[in-house]
């Protein structure tokens, strides 16, 4: 029997990422080939004519298993029963910007959106954040839409987690497929930590082998791997005057299939996800952790870094945004009071 359609929102759907996403969702490279889609695709006023481009363009590709298309500049219909909610409308930094630097108009942003999805989309609603600083943004949307379970709010890491998977296989010319458990940890942003210390290769008709054995460059690993995985989305920017989209694109499609349909059995992915306590951090705090995924939940790896190494990344990143759910909490108070 066919299966119900599901409905995934799309914010910033005019915008580069949207551009590439999209298309992948309507394929079925999010869901599954046989999962058909509705496409719920949002972006401001002056947007809006290149969004109806965009769903010119959705209906020109006679896509399958898209059985239909919302654009909309108006957010309550755009969060309409939404069951996976991707959030990508934002401003994008410029070369030279660190990705907190848009945090001012990003942050407003997901206030609005988190009351919208918390009165107009399906309860059970799957929220990726995207748009920088994504934790930042998830923990704000976190905190204003109180009534989404806390497990369904998250922000993307899966594409560091692939930039890392992507350096190792170059370095040791293997396919990407043969290297996994590699974790991110921490903030999508310059000071996150890409961890290989549990990552393993399996090269095809060949034994599984740490990747500190494979690559037998311990130095490399501490140092240029580490700076190119961190500094990877500011290269793209030099290089192509715009931030990454496609490669976005795709880490979104990996972190909600992955999520839905569950990880492969003996790896897990980076996802950032609020904080149980898990490994000294702040519980509350949106971060990145290596998660496995069965029947929709996510559940953090236990037992996989020593305690020192994400105590010390942690303590500054938690600082500023425990600061942060301060203030907010003071500007919640006052709009009620
Ligand atoms: N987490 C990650 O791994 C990652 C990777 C790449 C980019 N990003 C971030 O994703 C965001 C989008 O990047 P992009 O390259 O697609 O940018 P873009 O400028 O091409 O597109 C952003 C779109 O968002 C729209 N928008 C702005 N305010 C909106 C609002 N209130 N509601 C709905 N839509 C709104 C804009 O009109 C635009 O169409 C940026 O914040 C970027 O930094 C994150
Ligand atoms: O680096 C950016 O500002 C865009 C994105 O976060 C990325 O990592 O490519």
């Amino acid at each position: 029997m066919a299966k119900d359609p599901v409905r995934v929102l799309v914010t910033g759907a005019a915008g580069q990422i949207g551009y590439a996403l999209v298309p992948m969702i309507a394929r079925g490279v999010m869901l599954g080939p046989d999962q058909p889609v509705i496409l719920h695709m949002l972006d401001i006023e002056p947007a809006a004519m290149a969004l109806n481009g965009v769903k010119m363009e959705l209906i020109d590709a006679a896509f399958p298993l898209l059985r239909g298309v919302v654009a909309t500049t108006d957010v309550a219909e755009a969060c309409k029963d939404v069951n996976i909610a991707v959030m990508v409308g934002g401003f994008p930094r410029k070369e030279g910007m660190e990705r907190k630097d848009v945090m001012s108009k990003n942050v407003s942003i997901y206030k609005a959106q988190a009351s919208a999805l918390e009165q107009y989309a399906a309860p059970d609603c799957k929220v990726l954040v995207v748009a920088n600083p994504a934790n930042t943004n998830a923990l704000i949307l976190k905190e204003f839409a109180p009534s989404i379970p806390e497990k369904n709010i998250t922000c993307l890491t899966r594409l560091d987690h692939n930039r890392a998977l992507g350096q190792i296989s170059e370095r040791i010319n293997i396919h990407v497929s043969e290297v996994k458990n590699v974790i991110i940890w921490g903030n999508h942003s310059s000071t996150q930590y890409p961890d290989v210390n549990h990552a393993t290769v399996i090269p095809t008709n060949g034994e599984e082998k740490s990747v500190r054995e494979a690559i037998a460059n311990d130095n490399w690993l501490n140092t240029e791997f580490i700076t190119t995985v961190q500094q990877r989305g500011a290269a793209i920017i030099k290089a192509r005057k715009l931030s990454s989209a496609l490669s976005a694109a795709s880490a979104a499609c990996d972190h909600i299939r992955d999520w839905v349909l569950g990880t492969p059995k003996g790896t897990w992915v980076s996802m950032g996800v609020y904080s149980d306590g898990s490994y000294g951090i702040q519980p509350g705090i949106i971060y990145s952790f290596p998660v496995t995924c069965e029947k929709g939940q996510w559940s953090i790896v236990q037992g996989k870094v020593p305690f020192c190494i994400v105590e010390q990344m942690a303590m500054a990143e938690q600082h500023f945004i425990i600061s942060l759910i301060a203030n907010l909490r003071i500007v919640s108070l006052q709009w009620q009071g």
